[in-house]
Order: structure tokens, then sequence, then C-alpha cells
């Protein structure tokens, strides 16, 4: 085992994005629910990434996230399809959601909301499954937000430090600001992360070119493991096989 949690410096992980509501993969700008843009059939748009080279997919189930049902049977159908590591997130907030997201085989599982509201049980869950858990930090600004990024849920800084000492693995930070956006990623707030965690951290929201990805993977020493895109491929802004070779050198 490694001394610290943290991997040398490597090649830029990419997952691709599909977002998952009323049975359909989406993009939402904002995260803001009534913003979809509908892309059809959510194992189709996985299979598609996992034949373009994709080792991760990022799957997540928005009507879980915003409390409005889920999408449960059709994001175990997708994970189970799977070749590739696949990473849950939505609506994962107690025993019950953990345990049938973890019975899916995905690798990893996204904590959001429980990680503001229940924090006791969080800790509880990440001393007993270890780095198959990972917290998601969703912020305006350095306010989290929680309940499909509709509630502030206290200080990015204040809950990392907490969450380090409790053993989280990885963080997956939004700046929800930037989220299905195309606007860039927050770098300055990637690089603040980095320095307050000595934990991995995967960048999610608003990428747009492949010149952004080669900035996020400029942050890979600094701590940076991996990227989150949705729209820019949904949006054909570039291919994945460009991305992956973007990311590879
Ligand atoms: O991940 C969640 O739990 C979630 C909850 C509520 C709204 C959105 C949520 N996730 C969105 C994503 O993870 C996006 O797929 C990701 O940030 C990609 O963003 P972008 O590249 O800007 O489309």
């Amino acid at each position: 085992m490694s001394e610290s949690p943290r991997e040398p410096a490597r090649t830029l992980e990419l997952l691709p994005a599909v977002d998952v509501r009323d049975g359909q993969a989406v993009r939402l700008v904002h995260g803001e629910s009534g913003s979809e843009t509908a892309y059809g059939d959510p194992l189709q748009a996985a299979l598609a990434w996992q034949s373009a080279g994709a080792e991760w997919l990022h799957l997540v189930d928005l009507d879980a996230a915003f409390g409005t049902g889920d999408n449960r049977a059709r994001i175990a159908e997708v994970t189970r399809a799977m070749e590739i590591k696949v990473e849950l997130s939505g609506g994962i907030r107690d025993d019950d959601t953990l345990a049938a997201a973890l019975a899916t085989g995905c690798r990893r599982v996204n904590l959001g909301t429980a990680a503001l509201e229940t924090p006791e049980w969080v800790a509880k869950v990440i001393a007993e499954h270890g780095d198959k858990i990972a917290v998601g930090l969703d912020v305006r600004g350095t306010t989290l937000r929680g309940r499909g990024w509709t509630r502030d849920g206290g200080d990015l800084y204040e809950t990392l430090e907490r969450l380090d000492a409790e053993g989280c693995a990885r963080y997956v930070v939004t700046d929800i600001n930037k989220d299905g956006t195309l606007k860039g990623p927050n770098l300055e707030l990637l690089r603040n992360v980095c320095a307050a965690t000595d934990r991995p951290v995967v960048a999610s929201g608003g990428v747009s070119s492949l010149d952004d990805l080669r900035a996020i993977a400029g942050l890979v020493p600094e701590g940076v493991e991996g990227a989150i895109v949705g729209k820019a491929l949904y949006a054909k802004a570039f291919t994945l096989e460009e991305a992956l070779e973007a990311v590879s050198s």
C-alpha cells in the first residue's frame, strides 16, 4: 500500500456520463430539473462510450437525485451490460439504496446528499466499503448543494476536512454553475480542492473542448485523477476517441 492515498501522477482517466431521467439519457443545464435535452436509450449511449474505448462510465439516476422516482432497474441493466468500470451516482442515501447500487456490480458509488445530511451514516459506509465510496462535492462558489443540487448543504472545505478525517477515498468535484453549459471547467476550484486534500479528485462539469481536457490533465500532478464528460460528447464537440488521444500523453 502506498503511503499517500494518491497514486503517482499518470494519465487522466475519462468518464463519459450517462445521466438518466424518466428512462432516457439526458443532459441538464446547471443540473436543473426541467432543462433536459434527451439523447435516447441510456444503454445505447453507454455501449457507444464503451466501444469508443472508455474505461469508466459515470452513470447518474437523476430521478433518484431529485426525488421524482428512480430508474433503478434501467441503471442496473446498463451497469450489468458494461465490461468497463461504472461509477453510480444519484439518490444513494441509505442502506437500501447503497445495497441496490453495489449489487449492480458497479466499481464505486458517488454519495452526495447523504454526505451533507447523514454524516454518521456516510462515515460508517466509508469504513465498511473503502474505495467503493466516493463523495460528490457539488458546489456553487464554496457552498455545497444536495437533494439534486437544490438545497444548500454547508461549506466545501469544512466538509472536505471532515470526510478526509473519516477516510473518504476520493472526491468528485462539480461546479454547478459550469455543469452542462460547455463553458469550460473551473480549474481554480479543482486546484483549491487538490490543495486542501491528499485524496484523488475527479473533475466534473463544463468540459467543452479537447483543450479543456488537456488543461484538466495538467492538474494530474496536483491530484486530479479523472474528468467526467457529458454535454460535449452528446453535442459532438469532439469524439471520445479524440478525447482519449488528447489526454494519453
Ligand atoms: O451526479 C448527480 O448526482 C447529479 C445530481 C443532480 C443533477 C446532476 C447530477 N449529475 C450530473 C453529472 O454528473 C454530469 O453528468 C456531469 O457533471 C457532466 O457535466 P457536463 O460535462 O458539463 O455535461
